[in-house]
């Protein structure tokens, strides 16, 4: 099967998303294409993607790139200022400078920490992401957030740094566990709910095959979900109309749930869909979506093997750490609400009271 090409059009920080069988091999040339100047290139990958990291790093050897070879603990932990500091070093060790670029192989987390080193090492240097999970394939890789946890908020600490070349490579997918398989289906979903109907119909349809990983199907929804993605990176490419804030649907709740269960505990697609129950719960409430678009959306939600519940119901504590969200505005939590099955907004000025009844509605104890 041959490659499909994206583009993310963003002016001088425009660049290409290829999808497709069996890339790899190809990176070498496409980062020559998309970084003449760069000779030297970090790869930053986890443990669980040693083998992806050695084929990548010999590749770029026989094309003649000097390599600087880091790797992380996998896991959700490693997206810490301990790590982050411990890249910074490593890079500065192997003498890494404004001709260097990072490439990034490994899921979400590997792409948000070392997009994030890449954005801040000699105040920002080339970043190449190689995702190897779906999630990181349909969302994180594609779109410039990079960043860390603290351990009182997710992500609150990061920059927006597009990557010059995003390279998807399904076969780096035959060794990923189910359970982070169908973590990632939670983003997917997302984008149906969020603007693209036909996307969440297909997936009503089709769910059977996407669990079995049918190769034309996964074709589809990567390639479709990176295209969403890229149309509303480049309406508002640092969230600043609120547009981007449609990609948040769910994640108010779903990064509360991370945090307060302890980073790790729950996967993130996995508080996401937990998130988007919740969401559509609070839309209930408030009169903006019926009851059946509730149950579609759990529906489906199930029927990918996704939870929609959360497992200990701590509606206050939950609260609590929501108030560190990033589209909290002049103490305002803001939440990203659907109206219609292709269609959700940002709200502001919502009540305490029907968010910690949504939150309680989706928690069983
Ligand atoms: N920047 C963004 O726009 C954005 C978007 C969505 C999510 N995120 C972030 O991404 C992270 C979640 O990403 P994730 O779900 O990819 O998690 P992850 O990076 O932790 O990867 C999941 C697990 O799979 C392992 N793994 C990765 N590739 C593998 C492979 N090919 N074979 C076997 N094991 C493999 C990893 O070691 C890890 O244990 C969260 O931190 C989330 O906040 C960021
Ligand atoms: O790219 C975006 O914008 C998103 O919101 C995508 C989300 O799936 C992703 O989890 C993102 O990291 C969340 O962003 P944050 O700004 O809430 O940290
Ligand atoms: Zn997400």
């Amino acid at each position: 099967m041959s490659e499909r090409k994206l583009q993310v059009k963003l002016a001088e920080r425009s660049y290409p998303i290829y999808i497709g069988s069996g890339l790899l091999p190809t990176l070498p040339q496409w980062i020559g294409e998309q970084c003449s100047r760069t000779r030297h290139a970090v790869t930053i990958s986890d443990s669980s993607v040693s083998s992806i990291a050695a084929a990548v790093h010999d590749s770029l050897v026989t094309a003649g790139f000097r390599t600087t070879q880091i790797e992380v603990p996998s896991g959700e932990k490693s997206k810490s200022v301990s790590e982050l500091e411990r890249l910074w070093k490593a890079m500065l060790g192997d003498f890494t400078d404004r001709g260097s670029l990072v490439v990034a192989i490994g899921g979400g987390v590997v792409g948000d920490l070392a997009g994030y080193a890449a954005a801040t090492f000699a105040r920002g240097i080339p970043l190449v992401q190689v995702p190897t999970t779906l999630l990181s394939q349909v969302d994180s890789s594609v779109g410039g957030k990079t960043g860390i946890n603290l351990p009182g908020a997710k992500n609150i600490v990061g920059a927006f740094w597009q990557p010059s070349l995003v390279v998807i490579d399904s076969q780096t997918l035959a060794s990923l566990p189910r359970r982070e398989f169908v973590s990632g289906l939670a983003e997917v979903a997302k984008y149906g709910v969020i603007m693209l109907p036909e996307l969440f119909e297909y997936l009503e349809q089709n769910a059977t095959n996407v669990l079995l990983q049918d190769e034309v199907t996964m074709q589809h929804i990567v390639s479709e979900s990176c295209r969403s993605k890229a149309i509303v990176v480049e309406e508002d490419e640092r969230e600043t109309t609120g547009r981007r804030a449609i990609l948040n649907y769910g994640h108010t709740f779903a990064h509360a749930i991370e945090n307060v269960a302890g980073y790790g505990t729950y996967l993130h697609g996995e508080a996401v869909a937990i998130g988007m129950h919740m969401a559509a719960l609070l839309a209930e409430k408030l009169g903006r979506v019926s009851k059946e678009f509730v149950e579609r959306q759990a529906q489906l939600l199930q029927r990918l093997e996704l939870p929609i519940h959360y497992s200990a119901a701590e509606p206050e504590q939950l609260w609590a750490v929501m108030q560190h969200d990033k589209k909290v505005e002049h103490g305002n939590l803001r939440f990203v609400l659907p109206t219609r099955l292709g269609h959700v907004e940002l709200v502001a000025e919502v009540p305490k009271g029907p968010v910690c009844e949504a939150i309680a509605a989706a928690s069983r104890a």
